[in-house]
């Protein structure tokens, strides 16, 4: 029976959850996209659905959040999490308001709470900010998102154009006097009425704080991070029994490649020290793709040898993705580099790569779209918020990695590559 139904606006985000919900060692299974058959009898403890939302319409969003809604419903869910970034990824129209709002609707409660906080990658929430390491969100480099760029840090600012209900701050104070009294707070400044609450977080503790606080409410949305706590909080105190079913280890080939369709200062980074360690590698250039297409691409790929893992990559510098988002427009420069890295992706697997390592969360929505993954089971954690993931794609077992564009360590593909055994 499922106990917790969870949401997710992009792939990556939804992989970074599952893997977070499994350190705990209880069954969670992974959806990419809207499951197409109803749920089974054999539906597992925490049920998590990656959607592709997170810069889609804000109508799309919220149908697609509803739909999955319902299936998690039909599952035996009773309580949900709405996962989004925790670098918070908007707009001023949503899609994390919207969606939040829907959900709120279709549960009939009057309220939830907001809580991207994941320190253990630098993401924390104080006085309703949120900041990235030492640097406020708008700040950090996200200030130069290609698809959402954040410009401001203020999570109550952000959230409060994109919702309908009033938007309100549970301080550090408040969280600082344990679960109870947050509890109570939270519970006030809902009211009666329609509200948001934005949550402060610092540390996990912090987060273990407002999970307990908060684990019996029917709808939480945040980070992965808040939800990490939640299993075993409900082992604890008995609304799950211990079910330490793991993902089997499947045997893989040694074929592998790395798709990177990130722009972020940390892929920037990652590329750079995967550049340097002089493997197979190629640049993908969004206006030569969007005149001649990506045949080169492929061709270029046919003839690598699989097993010295080649990198493909658009990844550029903030200045080089602005010059051709000029040239081609935002939606169109992104769609062409991820139509051309998620047909990479399968050529790739055809010719024996049985280790994707995928970095960029619109970028591996794409991806995992082009393989037709639709369940994956969850291995080992490459970094924080970044496990390998084991599925079926075109009859073949991979395994497969979705990297937040921000997570990892510099030295994260050689990271990845080094991980898993190979036949
Ligand atoms: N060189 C480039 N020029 C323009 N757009 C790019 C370039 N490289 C990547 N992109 C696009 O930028 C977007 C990056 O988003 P995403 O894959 O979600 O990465 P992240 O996880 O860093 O947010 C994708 O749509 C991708 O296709
Ligand atoms: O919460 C996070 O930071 C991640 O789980 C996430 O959502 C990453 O999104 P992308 O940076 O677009 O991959």
């Amino acid at each position: 029976m499922t106990v917790l139904g969870c949401i997710a606006d992009d792939f990556t985000g939804a992989t970074d959850l599952a893997g977070l919900l499994a350190r705990s060692g209880v069954r969670v299974r992974l959806h990419t996209g809207l499951p197409e058959a109803a749920p089974g009898a054999d539906t597992a403890a925490f049920e998590v659905i990656a959607l592709k939302i997170r810069t889609a319409p804000v109508e799309v969003a919220v149908a697609e959040a509803r739909a999955a809604l319902d299936w998690l419903k039909r599952a035996g869910a009773t309580r949900f999490f709405w996962k989004y970034c925790s670098t918070f990824d908007s707009t001023a129209k949503g899609n994390i308001g919207p969606v939040a709002e829907a959900l709120m609707a279709d549960l009939g409660i009057g309220g939830t709470i907001y809580c991207p906080a994941f320190p253990e990658n630098g993401r924390r929430v104080f006085m309703g900010n949120l900041f990235v390491q030492q640097q406020p969100l708008a700040e950090s480099p996200m200030k130069d998102h290609p698809l959402t760029p954040m410009r401001d840090s203020n999570l109550m600012r952000l959230l409060e154009p994109q919702v309908t209900a009033p938007v309100h701050l549970a301080d550090r104070t408040q969280v600082a006097l344990g679960a109870a009294a947050l509890r109570a707070r939270i519970d006030a400044l809902m009211g009666e009425g329609r509200a948001h609450v934005v949550v402060d977080a610092v540390d996990n503790g912090d987060l273990r704080v407002v999970a307990e606080a908060c684990r019996d409410m029917v709808l939480m949305t945040g980070g992965s991070a808040l939800a990490m706590p939640l299993p075993s909080l409900y082992l604890a105190d008995g609304t799950l029994s211990a079910d330490a079913e793991k993902a089997a280890k499947p045997v893989l080939g040694r074929g592998a490649v790395v798709l990177s369709g990130s722009a972020s200062a940390m892929t920037n980074a990652q590329v750079a020290d995967y550049l340097g360690r002089g493997g197979p590698a190629l640049q993908l250039d969004p206006l030569d793709l969007a005149e001649n297409g990506h045949g080169a691409g492929l061709d270029w790929l046919a003839a690598q040898d699989l097993a010295r893992a080649p990198l493909i990559y658009a990844t550029a510098k903030p200045d080089r993705v602005r010059a051709v988002q000029e040239t081609l427009g935002v939606e169109k420069a992104g769609a062409i580099v991820e139509a051309a890295l998620a047909a990479l992706a399968v050529r790739a697997r055809d010719l024996g790569a049985s280790r994707i390592v995928v970095a960029g969360g619109e970028t591996s929505g794409a991806v995992t779209k082009a393989l037709g993954v639709t369940q994956m089971d969850i291995g080992p954690e490459i970094a924080p918020g970044v496990p390998w993931c084991f599925c079926r794609s075109g009859g073949y077992q991979i395994a497969l990695t979705l990297k937040s564009g921000n997570f990892g360590k510099v030295s994260f593909f050689a990271d990845a590559l080094g991980l898993l055994e190979v036949a």
